[in-house]
């Protein structure tokens, strides 16, 4: 199998399970009229977020890294009447597109978009949240892990994105950002805080995967 065959896979799926949504093409299209990084996530892992969080019928949201909001607006799509999502974006160019595609999407009364360093912004957020995000810089995911926990109930989900990166999680001279993955499942081994896992995933955005915690 290959990247080719996965990306057809992803496409029979997308075809099958996740029809053509205006407000959700709309917003990758902005994306790429921006010329911003095709780093969000796939279609079908947009879904999954959404689905998981209707599955615990969050209420409060926490994703840290907006990019152009595709998956907040997956996620925020999940959230019942009176739900709220807190989303967090460093880069204002970033931020213009994500809150164009809020405004299209008309959720800018259910998603907080803030804007700047996420280690800046969440010491002053409000908790609890059900379920958090994380899917920015890499290199600090041991830190926003632990911010996540400060601000979660018990039984909130955290999903980190991105910890396989072609398997070079198992590389202990990989890039910086591999080694924020790498401090995190180590800061992960025996926390009785949380239980945890990671899965691999592949498809169109190649070789890669998350890891999933429950708060205890
Ligand atoms: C992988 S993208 C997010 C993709 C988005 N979650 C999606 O799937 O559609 C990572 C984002 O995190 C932002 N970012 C990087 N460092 C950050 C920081 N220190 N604080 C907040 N956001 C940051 C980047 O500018 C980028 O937009
Ligand atoms: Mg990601």
């Amino acid at each position: 199998m290959d990247k080719q065959t996965w990306t057809a896979v992803d496409a029979y799926f997308a075809q099958a399970l996740m029809p053509a949504d205006p407000v959700l093409d709309a917003a990758l299209a902005a994306s790429r009229d921006a010329a911003l990084p095709a780093i969000n996530v796939a279609p079908n892992q947009g879904k999954l977020l959404h689905l998981m969080a209707r599955m615990m019928a969050a209420r409060n949201i926490l994703e840290i890294g907006t990019l152009a909001a595709y998956s907040t607006l997956w996620l925020a799509r999940a959230l019942p009447a009176g739900g709220r999502l807190v989303t967090l974006e460093a880069d204002p160019a970033h931020a213009v597109v994500a809150r164009a595609n809020i405004a299209r999407a008309g959720l800018e009364s259910v998603i907080d978009l803030r804007e700047g360093k996420a280690l800046d912004i969440l010491p002053g957020l409000t908790g609890p949240f059900d379920f958090v995000f994380i899917d920015a810089d890499k290199t600090n995911n041991v830190h926003y892990f632990e911010w996540a926990l400060k601000l979660s109930r018990p039984g909130a989900v955290i999903i980190v994105d991105n910890v396989v990166r072609d398997g070079k999680v198992l590389d202990p001279e990989a890039e910086e950002k591999v080694q924020g993955v790498r401090r995190l499942a180590e800061r992960l081994t025996g926390d009785s805080r949380v239980s945890a896992t990671a899965l691999q995933t592949v498809g169109g955005k190649g070789w890669d995967g998350f890891i999933l915690a429950v708060v205890n």
